[in-house]
């Protein structure tokens, strides 16, 4: 199954300090989705923000809110994630501790379920929840910070769970040095989502932005 090229800008390289604004102006300088890295200091390095913040911003824009948790255990927190407005909740895989269970509260909560792999976890960990999934996120770079380097072997894993996704109508995300130098090659790979943060809130206005997700868009849709 083939899925749009999606263009999904992570706020975590967004000004802080009016978030709302710069929810609404990604989009409408052309962003698909908004994504959200909800860091815990346990599971990654770093504290962004949780359900709150996030339930501040649905006002903002009707743009899918695409939830990226990287928190652990997860479990506890779906409700209040799916609560505050996320259409896709995804858990990392290295979470734990029933990565299944996760997986199906995100469903019994009406969200869409994704999983994310850390760059170390090979594809086989995906193997016996496959049919539960709506999205795969395949981290390109070690979660918690922005602005690091696209992780080149990455490009073979993305080529693997593609591969492994057959016809199921799985969206398969990247996150992590995307660019548009790197763009091209995801979407090469079988990649259909695209998450960037430093390379596009950069310019702090509707057209920086519209002008930043083209030049990965252009790449990405070439790259197919
Ligand atoms: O999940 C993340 C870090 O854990 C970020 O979304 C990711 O790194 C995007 O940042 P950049 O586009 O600046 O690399």
């Amino acid at each position: 199954m083939t899925h749009p090229i999606r263009i999904a800008p992570s706020i975590l390289a967004a000004n802080f300090s009016k978030l709302g604004q710069e929810v609404r102006d990604v989009v409408d300088a052309g962003a698909d989705w908004i994504h959200l890295d909800v860091m815990d200091g346990h599971f990654v390095p770093n504290i962004t923000f949780g359900p709150d913040v996030i339930k501040s911003l649905r006002s903002y824009t009707d743009a899918t809110f695409d939830c990226h948790l990287m928190i652990a255990p997860a479990d506890s927190f779906l409700e209040a994630f799916a609560k505050a407005g996320c259409d896709i909740l995804t858990v990392h895989a290295e979470a734990g501790p029933h990565l299944h269970r996760s997986l199906q509260t995100v469903k019994a909560l009406g969200k869409k379920a994704g999983v994310s792999l850390n760059p170390a976890t090979p594809e086989s960990a995906l193997e016996y929840v496959l049919d539960s999934l709506d999205l795969i996120l395949v981290m390109t770079v070690n979660p918690g910070f922005g602005g690091q380097k696209f992780i080149s072997v990455m490009e073979e894993k993305i080529r693997r769970i593609k591969a492994m996704v057959g016809d199921r109508p799985i969206e398969i995300e990247v996150d992590g040095g995307i660019a548009p130098e790197t763009a091209g090659v995801v979407t090469g790979a079988g990649a259909n989502v695209l998450v960037a943060g430093s390379a596009i809130f950069k310019g702090g206005s509707v057209e920086a932005y519209r002008a930043a997700i083209e030049a990965i868009r252009t790449p990405a849709e070439k790259g197919r």
